[in-house]
Order: structure tokens, then C-alpha cells, then sequence
């Protein structure tokens, strides 16, 4: 079929592109820099060891100093142990299979550790993610031939549109007390479709809630397994977590982002050894270690009876160990066959301890910023599936640009949006935004359909503070500073603190400090975010704020909220240059993350390039939002 052969080709071309920048690096790299680049730890210490499933050892490993750097090596990667010694010959591959805080835990492909791991200088690398593009490729290539088998390809085609989506026309108007209507149409929707359901979440509008009561409903409706999926870890954890609040019994597979005693005891290893067996294993294990014990007595006697004493022993043990398996096995299909939801990443999906597993939903969330190739994993599992999400916001991340062009950033949330309107409900009400901050987005992306519930709709920091302000850089001379490819404009950090300042000190006399609102400072690119967090470090009066105050970039941000956010533009030049401000949805998540207060810094001779920025500044001249720089700066 066209349809897979193409995104087999793209995803091809992606990992092209992938391998080329991991090798770029890491091969040509020192270790400290792929350290900063989130891709090594080091210098890491070697703090236990154990044997685990198929004879292969299992070591527990540490970073030794204090490292904050955002890193890769997470769990379900391949990962490399080395000595710096040596790194080209003495190092041994593995698959990480726990990881928290500075410790990680690496199983190797191999029974014991080499002899220059007592060496010390030691180190983890990531490796290249074979796997996951593997796992992608192997579900587009099974969902390619699903396509053609006339009973089994129902899904597979409608998804694909080549046939259309049947709804049940007879299920009962749902109810709930605390869902609003449009959450409500949503459930309704979901409980009625026989293929595919679309819950359009724009931003604060409770997608996360009507996803949990959907999910309840469904097995209220038709006892059932159903298999819930986001492209990112936290998303899997958030919502692992409200359902099972929600007191449904969650199996998290994989290995939480976020360390909570609550979502710990989601995962596989918890449940097993809460599990009224294990007493048993602990039990067989211990008679197996003394037959072992026993045999080895007869180490030095050499007679026949002795030595088929000994035999008999060994046999014995083994005997043993083998019934421990088969209890193991049968406490993890105990476990898995009574959890009502199964949840994991796209590619955790296909997890071994779940991996043949068929559910009758499939739900996927964060479907805004899932790589169709990856959906596929999952939705082969399924009869239904459901996708969640808002294609307005960033979309998923594509490390080659043809392949971007060519279509692989296009999600299959928004091919379904587009194809089939009657699955989709959008949430209309949001709760976060003033309506002044929600406005422009309203209408820009959402055919001014989103209302502000009434709690938000006029919040304020202080009835003196208004909710929006466009603060015009132009002709200040804050002129950007461009390096390789990194962007950033220090002068408008430094006016931008300046106006922080300012505000914080208004707010100092309205707030005390545990109520003080919580503040976003971000921008779309890295350098000005350094430079940024620098400044802010300098700063003696917003450091007294520094446990309320956020910095970094807009991407880092999807999904939360902040009381006031602000946004440093930092694009500022006299050939028009914006650069990646021209994905306009990058744009719509960082305006759409303030409750209360949104001031948003820029030059608007460079930004009014764009009519989506220039229409905002005249949304902000309307509602008397508009600002020169100068006016603060003659203060
Ligand atoms: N029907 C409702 N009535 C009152 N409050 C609601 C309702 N639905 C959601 N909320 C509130 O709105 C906020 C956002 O809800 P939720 O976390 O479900 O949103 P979300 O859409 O998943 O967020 P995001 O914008 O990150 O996608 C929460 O504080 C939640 O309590």
C-alpha cells in the first residue's frame, strides 16, 4: 500500500538524518561535551550488581558529581559502559532498565563485568535509538499488510481513509456532574464511536480530566483492558496517575520520569512484589540456595554414591529455580490480566512483559506531538482507538528537514481532524486564561470558538494590573546577536528584568511570599535562554523570588502554567529575519501558558513580517496593550 511504503521512506530518511547528528555528536566529541549535550554521565561510579532474566548481569550505576544537566540516558535506552582509559576497546552495550535521580541501572548483554571496570574512570553513553525506529518500521510494514485482509484491516483503512468511521447512534447522552458540555459531547463521543474518536484539547480546557472520565466510562460501559498511550513520559505519568485516583487498577509500563511513591507503585516490579505469591518464590528460592549449598559439600569426596548424592542435589535445585520461573511468570500474568489500564510510552507499547497483548481502545494522548510511525505501534493493538491532543500546539519534533517537508510532521491526529469531522469534539472551555490572553489564540487557531470559564474569565494579579502587554523594542538599537546557529538579543534580557523588577516590586506589596504568583521568562531559542538564566543569577531582588521564577524555552513548557509569563522575542534585525518565531504554533503555546498577566518583548518592525505577529500587536493596540520600551527605559 502508497500510504506505508511513503512514511517507511520518510521515517528512513529521519533516521538517516538522526544517525548522522548522534554521530556528529558523539564520535568527534570529548567526553565533557557529550556530557553537556545530555548524551554521556561521567564520571560515574559502579555501586552493585545482579544477575537478571536470561543469565545477563544487571549493574547499578552512579554520577559522582553533581550533575543538573538535562540527559537522554533514560529507561528502555541502549547505553554503553566505558572506560576513558581506554574507550575504544573497553567498552561493553546494554539496555538501561531503571533510571532515577543520579542512579541508573544497565543491563548488559553479557554475565559478568570485563576487568577494566575495576579500573575506574568510567562512564555511560547513549547509544544511537536502533530500537525504536526498528519497533516503528516493523508496525508500519504489519499495519501495510493489515490493509489488505478484508476481515482484519477494518481500523488500519479507516485511519488511513480509505474507509469511513461508523458511530453508534444509540448510546445514551452521558452524564457527569463535574464535566462541562463540551467535555461531556467528548465522552459521548468516544463511547460511541466504533473506530475512531478525536478529543481537539486546546489550551486549560481540562483535555486530561475528560480523558480519565472517558476511560472510566469505557469500562463502565464494556469490561475491558484499555491500553493508554503519549509519546512522552510525563504524559504517561500524569495521566497513569489520575486514573488510578480515579480507582482503576493502572499497570505504568516502563519506568516513571517523575519519582512519586504513588506512581512507583504503578510498575510492573512494584506490583510483583506486593503480589500474595512472592512469599512463595522468596520461599523456593531460599530451598533451592540450600540444595545448592548442600551439593557443594561434596565438593572433595570423590566416591559414586557421593558424587550422585551431589548430582541428585544439583538436579534438585534446578527443579527448584525452574518452578520459581513459572511462578514469576504466573504473578506478571496475574498482574497484567487484572489491570484495567495499561500505560506506557508509543514505543513502550511493545514492551516484552505486554507486547502481545490486543486491547479494545487504544487511547493516545499528546497526539499533537506524536510521530505517526509511532501511533502505529500502539494502534495495531487495538479494535478503537482514541487521539488526543491539539495539532495547533507543537507539533512533534523532526530532525530532517526533507522528511519534515515530505510530510512526516504531519500527525495523524490532524489527517483524522481533517478527514473525518463528525469523530472530532473539540472542549471549548478553558480554565487558565483571562479572556484578554486567551483572545488572539481564540481566534487565530480555534474560529473564536474557546470561552473562558468564569473563574478565569477576568482573574487579575491586582485590579491595577492589566493582563496583556506588547512592549515594542523598536528602534531601542537591542539589536540580536546571532552565533553559528543560536540566536539572542542581550539587551532585551537585560530591559526584560528590568520590567520584572519593576512589576515584582508593584506585586511585593500585594503578596506574601508563599502566595507570590508563580513567573515564566521564555523564548524560543537556547542562547537567549542562557543568557537569560545568567542574568536572572545577577539579580538581588528577583533572586528572592528564584523558587517562583522559571526560565527556559518554550518547548520545555507545553502542558503547564505559570500566573505571568513573559516572552523574550529576542529576533531583532533590519532584514526581517524571524527565523522559527514563523511557526506560529511554537507562538500559540508560549502565549497561551499565563493566567493572569502575558507581556510579550519584541521588536515589532522585525515580527510584523509575519501578519499572525502583526495582527497581535494590533489585537494589543485594540485593548491598550501596546508599550514603547521607552517608556520604562525614561523611568
Ligand atoms: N469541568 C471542569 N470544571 C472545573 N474545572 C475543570 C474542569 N475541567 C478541567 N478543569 C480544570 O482545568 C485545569 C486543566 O485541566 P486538565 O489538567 O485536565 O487540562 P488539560 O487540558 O489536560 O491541560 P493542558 O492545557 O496541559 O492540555 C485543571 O485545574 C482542572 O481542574
Amino acid at each position: 500500500m502508497d500510504y506505508f511504503a511513503r512514511l517507511q521512506d520518510l521515517l528512513k530518511t529521519e533516521k538517516e538524518e538522526d544517525r548522522k547528528n548522534y554521530r556528529q555528536l558523539t564520535e568527534t566529541s570529548p567526553v565533557t561535551a557529550r556530557r553537556a549535550n545530555g548524551l554521556t554521565w561521567y564520571p560515574i561510579a559502579i555501586r552493585g550488581s545482579e544477575m537478571s532474566r536470561g543469565d545477563y548481569l544487571t549493574v547499578e550505576l552512579e554520577r559522582t558529581t553533581h550533575q543538573e544537566i538535562v540527559h537522554q540516558l533514560r529507561f528502555g535506552a541502549s547505553a554503553m559502559l566505558f572506560s576513558n582509559h581506554n574507550p575504544k576497546e573497553d567498552h561493553v552495550e546494554g539496555v538501561i532498565s531503571w533510571q532515577s535521580g543520579n542512579r541508573l541501572k544497565l543491563t548488559l548483554r553479557t554475565d559478568e563485568l570485563p576487568d577494566w571496570a575495576d579500573g575506574g574512570k568510567l562512564g555511560i553513553d547513549l547509544l544511537f535509538d536502533d530500537n525504536s525506529y526498528e519497533e516503528m518500521q516493523n508496525a508500519l510494514k504489519q499495519a501495510a499488510a493489515l490493509a489488505e485482509k478484508p476481515n482484519e484491516g477494518r481500523l488500519v483503512r479507516i485511519l488511513t481513509g480509505a474507509q469511513a468511521p461508523s458511530f453508534h447512534t444509540d448510546t445514551p447522552a452521558f452524564e457527569h456532574p463535574r464535566l462541562n458540555v463540551s467535555q461531556k459531547e467528548a465522552v459521548q463521543k468516544i463511547l460511541s464511536a466504533n473506530d475512531v474518536a478525536v478529543v481537539h484539547g486546546p489550551p486549560g480546557t481540562g483535555k486530561t480530566t475528560t480523558l480519565v472520565q472517558a476511560i472510566k466510562a469505557l469500562i463502565a460501559q464494556q469490561p475491558q483492558q484499555v491500553l493508554v498511550v503519549a509519546p512522552s513520559n510525563t504524559a504517561v505519568d500524569l495521566l497513569s496517575e489520575k486514573l488510578s485516583e480515579e480507582g482503576l487498577n493502572v499497570l505504568r509500563v516502563g519506568n516513571p520520569a517523575r519519582v512519586s511513591e504513588r506512581l512507583s507503585a504503578l510498575t510492573l516490579d512494584s506490583k510483583i512484589s506486593a503480589h500474595p505469591s512472592i512469599k512463595e518464590i522468596k520461599r523456593l528460592k531460599k530451598q533451592a540456595n540450600d540444595f545448592r549449598d548442600m551439593a557443594h559439600k561434596y565438593k572433595r569426596s570423590f566416591g559414586k554414591s557421593e558424587r550422585e548424592q551431589r548430582k541428585a542435589l544439583f538436579t534438585e535445585s534446578r527443579n527448584i529455580m525452574k518452578s520459581v520461573e513459572n511462578t514469576e511468570q504466573y504473578i506478571i500474568d496475574d498482574v497484567i490480566s487484572k489491570a484495567q489500564v495499561v500505560a506506557a510510552t508509543l514505543v513502550g507499547a511493545s514492551h516484552y512483559t505486554v507486547r502481545g497483548r490486543q486491547y479494545q481502545t487504544v487511547v493516545i494522548d499528546e497526539a499533537g506531538q506524536a510521530l505517526e510511525p509511532a501511533c502505529w505501534i500502539p494502534i495495531l493493538k487495538g479494535q478503537k482507538v482514541v487521539l488526543a491532543g491539539d495539532h495547533h500546539q507543537l507539533s512533534p519534533t523532526i530532525k530532517s528537514d526533507e522528511a519534515a517537508r515530505k510530510g512526516l510532521s504531519t500527525t495523524l491526529l490532524e489527517k483524522c481532524s481533517t478527514r473525518y469531522p463528525e469523530a472530532v469534539v473539540m472542549l471549548e472551555e478553558q480554565y487558565r486564561m483571562h479572556e484578554t490572553i486567551m483572545g488572539y489564540s481564540s481566534s487565530i487557531f480555534y474560529k473564536d470558538r474557546l470561552r473562558a470559564h468564569a473563574s478565569v474569565a477576568s482573574h487579575l494579579l491586582h485590579p491595577d494590573e492589566s493582563p496583556l502587554a506588547f512592549v515594542d523594542t523598536a528602534g531601542c538599537g537591542f539589536d540580536e546577536k546571532t552565533e553559528g546557529t543560536s540566536t539572542s538579543n542581550p539587551e532585551e534580557a537585560a530591559f526584560l528584568f528590568k520590567h520584572l523588577t519593576q512589576l515584582v516590586g508593584v506585586l511585593h506589596q500585594h503578596y506574601q511570599k508563599e502566595n507570590f504568583p508563580t513567573i515564566a521568562v521564555i523564548s524560543p531559542y537556547k542562547e537567549q535562554i542562557y543568557l537569560l538564566k545568567e542574568q536572572l543569577e545577577h539579580s538581588p531582588v528577583l533572586k528572592a523570588y528564584s523558587d517562583k521564577i522559571s526560565v527556559n524555552t518554550i518547548d520545555s513548557f507545553q502542558g503547564q502554567e505559570r500566573d505571568i509569563v513573559y516572552i523574550s522575542m529576542t529576533r531583532s534585525n533590519t532584514e526581517n529575519k524571524i527565523g522559527f518565531l514563523s511557526d506560529v504554533r511554537r507562538m500559540n503555546v508560549a502565549m497561551t501558558r499565563a493566567r493572569k498577566k502575558l507581556v510579550v518583548i519584541g521588536d515589532s518592525a522585525t515580527l510584523s513580517q509575519l501578519p499572525f505577529y502583526a495582527d497581535f500587536i494590533a489585537y494589543a493596540e485594540a485593548r491598550d496593550a501596546y508599550r514603547s520600551a521607552w517608556e520604562y527605559m525614561e523611568n
